[in-house]
């Protein structure tokens, strides 16, 4: 059934797919994969696990994004599989969020087929007729917090680094309306406000606290968790919980896909400023200095 999906993606033409390849896994699943998206799937089970593999910190570039999109768009296609784990190949990172150098020292026309990619991926995320499981091991600011927040439910590696969060205003940058609303739907307003003012990055104890996670286990149980969890989710039959996630979903989605084109506007003029720009610069340097 496809009450969310189908809609289509709009992104450059000749974006490779990397080493992408198709091949049948031990139980007859199809199993894909490109450079950056492992996809191990388990179709007794009806679950495909993500990984993202973007070293060193799962930073979203632009290609991986593509990647991510054209990946997620076979599995809501393909009737075999009803839920996603999603997780990372990265040890200690669930993503970085989004890659900085796509935001830095490019043309406008860049930004703009950029900041589409990206409104792109949270819109495929968040709508997925899928039971999404984040299964969150390790540090996940912004734009990884972002795609966490997509998901029915988030499980965090009980690790004092892996902060989750939108930090968007420790950059000098701001946090855009549908990153805010997805947020408020989770944590409430009053978080919110507190939350994304400050660009607070929760440790696991907080989050749990605060609503951004629902689940805080030890790091070795993260997996078995979620696979718990998702067995859960996939005991409610399907035309009812997606026309439920629908029902709760839609008015947030349809928020940014009524003015998709002026996002996509505001986002080059705000990322093209001269001050934006040194913002972001200074930052780069700041995160690459840190190892000296
Ligand atoms: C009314 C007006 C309306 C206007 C509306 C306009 C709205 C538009 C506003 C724009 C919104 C844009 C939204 C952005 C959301 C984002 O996601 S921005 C990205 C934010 N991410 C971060 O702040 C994370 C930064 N990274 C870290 O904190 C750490 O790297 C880590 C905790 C993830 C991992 O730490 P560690 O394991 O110690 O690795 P590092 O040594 O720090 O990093 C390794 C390597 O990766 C590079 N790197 C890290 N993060 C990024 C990144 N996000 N992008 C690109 N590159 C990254 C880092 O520089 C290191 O590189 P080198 O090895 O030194 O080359």
């Amino acid at each position: 059934m496809a009450l969310l999906a189908g809609r289509t993606v709009l992104l450059r033409a000749g974006v490779r797919l990397g080493a992408e390849a198709a091949t049948r896994g031990g139980n007859g699943a199809r199993r894909f994969a490109s450079h950056r998206v492992l996809v191990e799937p388990d179709a007794a089970a009806g679950i495909a696990t993500i990984k993202l593999k973007n070293p060193p910190v799962n930073s979203l570039s632009l290609e991986f994004l593509t990647e991510l999109i054209i990946c997620l768009e076979k599995l809501e296609n393909d009737k075999t599989f009803r839920g996603i784990i999603l997780t990372s190949d990265c040890p200690g990172i669930f993503s970085a969020g989004l890659d900085l150098r796509e935001m830095c020292g490019k043309n406008p026309a860049h930004y703009a087929e950029y900041w589409r990619a990206v409104q792109e991926i949270w819109l495929k995320l968040y709508l997925s007729n899928m039971v999404l499981v984040a299964a969150i091991n390790g540090a996940s600011p912004a734009g990884g917090c972002l795609m966490a927040l997509t998901c029915d439910y988030r499980v965090l590696a009980d690790n004092p680094r892996y902060r989750i969060g939108l930090n968007e205003t420790l950059l000098g940058i701001i946090a855009p309306f549908w990153f805010k609303d997805n947020l408020v739907n989770t944590i409430g307003h009053r978080a919110a406000d507190r939350a994304l003012q400050l660009g607070l990055l929760f440790p696991p104890t907080e989050a749990l606290q605060v609503g951004m996670v629902d689940q805080v286990v030890p790091e070795d149980q993260i997996h078995s968790t979620a696979l718990s969890v998702m067995s859960q989710w996939l005991a409610i039959p399907d035309h009812a919980r997606q026309l439920t996630k629908s029902m709760m979903r839609k008015a947030t989605a349809d928020h940014l896909i009524k003015q998709r084109e002026a996002d996509i506007q505001n986002f080059v003029s705000f990322i093209s400023k001269d001050s934006i720009q040194k913002s972001l610069q200074v930052y780069l340097e700041k995160l690459k200095q840190k190892k000296h």
